[in-house]
């Protein structure tokens, strides 16, 4: 096999399209949705659990820092809703699949994040 083949590994060189940016970051918010489900069940069982358990929620989401937790994970599923409702108008045929429409549509769907995520943080704050 040929070894000096031409492979360029180093992401930090490679220009990634829009689309690209807005496919990797629909994985990751992916992940975080998931690690969030756990947390968000485990605050819902704790302020279920008593009154005294409510109470104890309700201080902990008072503080800067959960609320910090609490705005990512918002700011997370908002884009990854938005990515996956675009992955579903492509997927049943209402998004044309070429580059133009999915660099559009990806920003599109990046602009529409970042307004839920600042209502998000006007919500919490
Ligand atoms: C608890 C809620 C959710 C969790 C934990 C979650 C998690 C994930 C993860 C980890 C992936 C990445 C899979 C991969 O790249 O191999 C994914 C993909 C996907 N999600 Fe979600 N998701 C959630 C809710 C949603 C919602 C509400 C939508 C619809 C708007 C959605 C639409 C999609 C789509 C379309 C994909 C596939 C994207 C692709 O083909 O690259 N998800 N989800």
């Amino acid at each position: 096999m040929k070894k000096q083949r031409p492979v360029n590994l180093d992401l930090r060189t490679i220009n990634q399209p829009v689309s690209a940016i807005t496919s990797i970051l629909h994985r990751i918010s992916g992940v975080i949705t998931f690690i969030a489900v756990g947390i968000l069940l485990w605050l819902l069982g704790m302020s279920l659990s008593s009154q005294e358990g409510f109470l104890q929620a309700s201080e902990i989401m008072t503080g800067f820092f959960a609320k910090f937790i609490l705005w990512g994970i918002l700011t997370a599923l908002a884009y990854h809703i938005c990515g996956g409702i675009r992955h579903v108008l492509m997927d049943f045929g209402f998004l044309e699949e070429n580059l133009a429409t999915g660099s559009a549509s990806a920003k599109v769907a990046i602009v529409i994040a970042v307004i839920l995520s600042i209502l998000a943080g006007v919500l919490l704050w």
